[in-house]
């Protein structure tokens, strides 16, 4: 078992307390553990309070964990560390604020104050609504912006904008910017004439030069609508360059109108938000930032002796400076730039590539005109932490090379360059098995569930535990995705096919069925004749959609739901309407839950009406908008997650499936990025009639700032580098990314085996419908009668293996010239020689059972079907080594046999197993009679926690 004592460089860094520390070290190095040990260190040995020691996470969450590790490892005083600053920037912000920044907004000239009631709008989409009635407000005050207004995509941009400016530090004042900041937006011609000129040369080729890589992708501009006055093709492409003139005539386009446009939308929405009482959380770093720029004396007082960051990678440029400003000297940032994956959220990579430039630059840009930052930077120190802790040696060298894989055919990246930026880590704790291998399917998604069945208690597998080995569980294995809509479809298909899964990582909340069902009702409220909310609720409680139909059409609604429906009409907040709905149909989730969650805070921060709140809803489901929802499932369950919200965890096993890397062009009609600084895409105009033109200086701008896919690597070095011992890549047959292709590892192309699919119904209970209505049939596959696990199957030769010779029976069924390859095949190949009947291969076959009021099919694939004369046998191969299961395969052939036995009424039906290794066929004597069979399915857990027993009554 491996010691838990720091290593030398991290005990270097627990120890090493005063000055200025940069760690920038890879995964699994124990980061987070040594910064944990550095706090308590301090506490232990120098002469503080935990209030003089700032500890900024990443999440609330991993502040909560960190607090927890350290209270229970600190020999100090337990108390005291409760209330602690181990927090992330916006909540040390928001505390700021709270406590003295009631006068912060003057700084920027304006005239509202900061209350200590002051509402953050966490909710994007209530924000976005608010931004829209702000925006209203604006363009009828504003009318000489019209063209702009005109030009954008969706307000929504602006919004997006502005957040983006306040994560550099752009704000707007009254009469202008905030410490002239706005030379930012200009962008800095230096860097893009420097790139501009690489991008631009052409090209070496055997006898003469070739096209430019800029030149090469200009190709599409003859496609374009631009304005009139834009120049030709011919103009702007020369023969292997495009011309640098009119390049550099792009880059100074004249915008200052467009900035005084984005400076009062940005300037007035601050003020329009404060006016509400409202702020964001890019409206708190903002005034926490003016406020200890502005005010001397406040600064002093709340600056900290320590100050550490864990994931610095991830930060913005406003909080790299509020961190300076609140510093008295000792900082310490701990990340790793290759796991730098939020620039979405306008965090920075440059923070931590780019330490010492960017403090030396904001120290000059801070002591300008005062000297805020009297400490010292002269003498920065980095810590190298070497060893990984986390990972078997081949993941380490895997997740490596995986940082220089190429994203496209043509993309320039400089390998050499990047290789010598990743130091190399050494494998310092994990002795384990380990495994990288990746795997082609036609369904991605069904090859994921059978490759975890297949790893879940297979004696092939090893995980170990304090120091013991054990096999996988569940729980061992997480599926990191870049999409999740990608892990939402896993998610329903593992439900469906009864796999213990959990989802982590935030889902769609409003288009849960459970919300959907509330939409309808709060329309139903709204507008009592609404037929989108009556069809909902009467398809809900089992209505056909004739009878729904007359039912909204001659207004006839069932009465006990006229009766909910003016009970619901007496409540008066969203919370309780959604509670008692809920209630009503015998949901009780956590994702219920968290509904009513949001439902009360929504709609109490801005006191909706009914009309919000579906417009709310409405919303929410057109953008996608997820919600973190308390981890649904505990327990022995699989973890299907984004990459994103797996920052820092480690498991076991890792699946990671292939990922699109195609950029997203995104409907946006501005763009805000170094070195072009602020840009429209699109430009409104009447002349020579109303359009939205492409602004082609922007197009010619955006081919020389090269597709960056270095983010799309480093998300995908995250996820492999959470893995410890196994890493599973899959992919589609039909569809690999070139970035899955260039990682080198050879798929394995495999059909996943069918798996017991049991066919649920919906989590939702129903009203009843009136009279008698026929449940639906359960669908079920033969599997869901046999005990058998899941890996056990194949007798140690695997599933692939199995799926192969299944596959070469199938073949050679039909064509006698395909060629066995394994012992098996060659078996396979000499009874399909020996049958001298007609032969139908793996034909699908449904065995209807009524049972107990519902009707129940089986489903399943019959191998082979031998028809010869008066006889038909039914064949079913099997790999295993041994007949330890022909018990349970005995459950499968008799539904076979009863299918059959009904089709070929006059003849006489036989069932056979057979074994493939032994060349052995087993007649089946004794199959299981229709009886039998129902008293095995009164055993299936599915069926008897029936979803009709939990019906709500409405009388
Ligand atoms: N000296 C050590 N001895 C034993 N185990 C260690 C040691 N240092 C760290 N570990 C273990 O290594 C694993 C990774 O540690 P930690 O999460 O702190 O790394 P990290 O550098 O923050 O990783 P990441 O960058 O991936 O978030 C943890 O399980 C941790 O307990």
């Amino acid at each position: 078992m491996v010691s838990r004592e720091p290593n030398r460089y991290q005990k270097q860094l627990i120890e090493a307390l005063e000055g200025i520390y940069l760690v920038d070290a890879g995964p699994g190095t124990g980061k987070t553990y040594t910064i944990s040990l550095r706090y308590s260190h301090i506490l232990e040995n120098r002469d503080v309070e935990p209030d003089d020691i700032l500890l900024i996470t990443f999440t609330e969450n991993a502040a909560q964990n960190m607090k927890e590790r350290i209270i229970n490892t600190c020999s100090c005083d337990r108390s005291a560390l409760r209330d602690a600053p181990i927090s992330t920037f916006h909540g040390l912000c928001n505390q700021i604020l709270r406590t003295h920044g009631f006068e912060a907004p003057e700084v920027l000239g304006i005239d509202e104050r900061i209350s200590s009631n002051i509402q953050v709008i966490e909710n994007e989409i209530l924000e976005m609504q608010e931004f829209g009635n702000f925006m209203t407000i604006f363009m009828d005050r504003y009318p000489n912006y019209r063209d702009y207004y005109a030009s954008l995509y969706h307000e929504g941009e602006m919004l997006n904008l502005i957040r983006s400016l306040a994560s550099r530090g752009i704000f707007p004042t009254r009469d202008g910017w905030f410490q002239d900041c706005e030379k930012e937006l200009d962008g800095d011609y230096e860097w893009f004439i420097d790139i501009f000129r690489k991008a631009n040369a052409p090209i070496p080729g055997s006898r003469s030069m070739k096209q430019s890589v800029l030149r090469k992708g200009m190709n599409d501009y003859k496609n374009r609508c631009f304005l009139p006055g834009a120049p030709n093709f011919d103009d702007i492409c020369e023969d292997t360059q495009v011309s640098e003139h009119l390049s550099i005539n792009a880059f100074n386009e004249d915008r200052e109108e467009f900035k005084n446009f984005v400076h009062d939308v940005y300037f007035h929405y601050i003020e329009y938000m404060l006016g509400r009482n409202y702020i964001n959380f890019s409206f708190m770093l903002m005034f926490a930032y003016v406020l200890l720029f502005e005010n001397h004396a406040l600064r002093e007082r709340i600056r900290y002796r320590y100050i550490m960051i864990d994931e610095f990678q991830d930060t913005n440029e406003i909080q790299f400076k509020l961190s300076l400003l609140l510093c008295r000297g000792n900082l310490c940032v701990v990340g790793d730039w290759k796991q730098s994956i939020f620039s979405f959220q306008h965090a920075s990579v440059k923070n931590i590539t780019e330490f010492e430039p960017r403090i030396l630059k904001y120290i000059d840009e801070l002591n300008l005109d005062h000297r805020r930052i009297d400490y010292s930077v002269d003498n920065i120190r980095q810590i190298h932490l070497m060893e990984n802790y986390r990972s078997a040696p081949e993941i380490i060298d895997f997740s490596e090379r995986a940082l220089v894989a190429k994203a496209t055919k043509d993309e320039d990246l400089d390998i050499d360059a990047v290789q010598a930026k990743i130091t190399h880590l050494e494998a310092a704790g994990n002795s384990g098995p380990s495994e990288i291998c990746s795997y082609a399917f036609d369904d991605q998604k069904e090859g994921i569930l059978w490759k975890i069945n297949e790893l879940v208690n297979n004696p092939d597998y090893i995980v170990h535990e304090n120091g013991k080995s054990r096999l996988v569980k569940y729980c061992d294995i997480a599926v990191l995705v870049r999409k999740r809509k990608f892990g939402m479809e896993l998610l329903i298909l593992a439900e469906k096919h009864d796999i213990p899964v959990a989802y982590e990582g935030g889902i769609e909340l409003f288009s849960t069925p459970a919300s959907l069902l509330l939409l309808a009702w709060f329309r139903i409220l709204k507008n009592i004749s609404s037929s989108r909310g009556w069809a909902v609720v009467l398809e809900n409680a089992g209505y056909s959609l004739e009878m729904t139909g007359s039912i909204i059409d001659g207004k006839d609604y069932p009465q006990d739901m006229l009766e909910f429906h003016s009970r619901l009409s007496s409540m008066d907040t969203a919370g309780s309407i959604a509670r008692t709905v809920f209630d009503k149909y015998g949901l009780d989730s956590t994702i219920t839950d968290r509904i009513i969650d949001v439902l009360e805070s929504v709609s109490g921060t801005s006191k909706m009406n009914i009309g919000q709140i579906i417009s709310f809803m409405e919303q929410n489901i057109d953008n996608g908008t997820t919600y973190d929802v308390d981890s649904t499932r505990r327990g022995d369950v699989f973890r299907i997650q984004t990459i994103h919200s797996a920052k820092g965890l480690e498991y076991p096993v890792v699946i990671l499936p292939d990922m699109d890397v195609r950029h997203q062009a995104g409907n946006s009609s501005i763009d805000f990025r170094d070195p072009l600084g602020l840009r429209q895409k699109k430009i409104y105009s009447s002349d020579p009639y109303p359009f939205i033109y492409d602004n082609w200086r922007y197009y010619l701008l955006s081919k020389v700032v090269d597709a960056d896919y270095d983010e799309e690597r480093r998300l995908r070095y995250v996820a492999i580098t959470r893995a410890q011992n196994y890493l599973f890549l899959t992919t589609e047959c039909k569809n690999q990314s070139q970035l899955f292709i260039n990682l080198g590892t050879e798929p394995v192309v495999t059909e996943p085996e069918i798996f017991p699919v049991p066919v649920q119904e919906s989590d939702i209970n129903r009203l009843k419908v009136d009279g008698d209505v026929q449940p639906a049939p359960v669908k079920l596959s033969c599997h869901s009668l046999m005990n058998i696990a899941p890996s056990a199957g194949e007798g140690g030769k695997g599933m692939e293996y199995g799926t192969a010779v299944h596959s070469f029976a199938q073949r050679y069924a039909s064509d006698k010239t395909v060629r066995p390859r394994t012992p098996d095949e060659n078996n396979v190949k000499k009874l399909l020689d020996s049958l001298d009947g007609e032969l139908i291969s793996e034909i699908e076959c449904i065995l209807p059972i009524d049972h107990e009021g519902r009707r129940i099919l089986f489903t399943g694939i019959i191998d082979l079907v031998h028809i010869h004369g008066d006889r038909v046998d039914i064949i079913d191969y099997k790999t295993d080594r041994s007949m330890s299961n022909h018990d349970e395969y005995v459950k499968q052939l008799s539904l076979y046999y009863h299918v059959l036995s009904g089709i070929y009424k006059d003849k006489r039906v036989q069932a056979y197993i057979y074994y493939t290794a032994e060349d052995k066929p087993v007649h089946i004597e004794h199959l299981l009679t229709i009886d039998e069979i129902k008293d095995l399915i009164n055993s299936l857990p599915l069926l008897n926690n029936d979803a009709r027993s939990r019906i709500p009554d409405m009388h």
